[in-house]
């Protein structure tokens, strides 16, 4: 996206009316805005929201050839806002949303850090994101690996777009309500054939096109909490 590109897009994001969320009974300090559907943090709750802007079907579009899925497929468009200082938690994507994921960055460039496995043998690998990049997350980078935003250092947005594991009807409602450890068997990863050792970070395709993997950092950068209501 170039830069002309993103300032468009850019005054229509930041003139969007942005809600707070609430999780686990606490404010985050990121505030967002769904078109599409709409999910609930707490509820675990789909519902349909308002239709994506026409700026935002444009964007939507060229994620989806970035990730090979079809634009339609990308049902829901979650706009988010960060102000500095404010965190993602590390979390998967919810399991009623689908096998890809495409996120675009706007506004100024943070880290996204990824990991997987129990305490002691944790990894934790970031990559950053520059503002007008988007990253695809799928395969295992999608169903196995979490990933979290730490501390952005200055106002940025993001939009993530996501497909519904079903299209039709209401039925996967019933799996959102279903937190990760029981997930059903259609959410199983894809894992890398690969080895984990010569290949250990997740597959994160970024705009470029290449299958970067991430730079590994120490356990100890891997904790991101959510900020309080300050
Ligand atoms: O800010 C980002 O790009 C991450 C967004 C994300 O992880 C999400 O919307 O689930
Ligand atoms: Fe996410």
């Amino acid at each position: 996206m170039s830069s002309d590109e993103e300032r468009s897009l850019l005054a229509i994001v930041a003139a969007l009316d942005f809600r707070e969320i609430r999780m686990h009974g606490r404010t985050a300090r990121r505030t967002v805005r769904s078109f599409g559907v709409d999910y609930d943090f707490e509820s675990f709750q789909l519902t349909e929201a308002e239709p994506m802007p026409p700026a935002l079907q444009q964007a939507r579009r060229r994620c989806a050839d970035l990730a090979g899925v079809a634009e339609t497929s990308l049902a829901e468009a979650l706009v988010t806002r960060y102000p500095p200082g404010s965190v993602m938690g590390w979390h998967r994507d919810a399991p009623v949303f689908g096998p890809t994921v495409v996120g675009l960055s706007l506004g100024s460039a943070c880290l996204m850090r990824f990991r997987r496995g129990t305490a002691e043998k944790r990894r934790v690998y970031e990559v950053e994101l520059v503002p007008r990049s988007a990253y695809v997350l799928s395969g295992a980078a999608r169903s196995s690996w979490q990933h979290s935003i730490p501390p952005v250092p200055q106002l940025r947005y993001s939009v993530t777009f996501r497909q519904l594991r079903r299209a039709a009807g209401w039925q996967w409602i019933t799996w959102a309500r279903t937190p990760y450890p029981g997930r059903p068997a259609a959410c199983r990863l894809t894992v890398a054939a690969s080895s984990p050792s010569r290949h250990p970070g997740p597959a994160v395709r970024l705009t470029s096109g290449v299958r970067s993997t991430c730079r590994r950092v120490l356990p100890a950068h891997g904790a991101v909490h959510e900020a309080g209501p300050t």
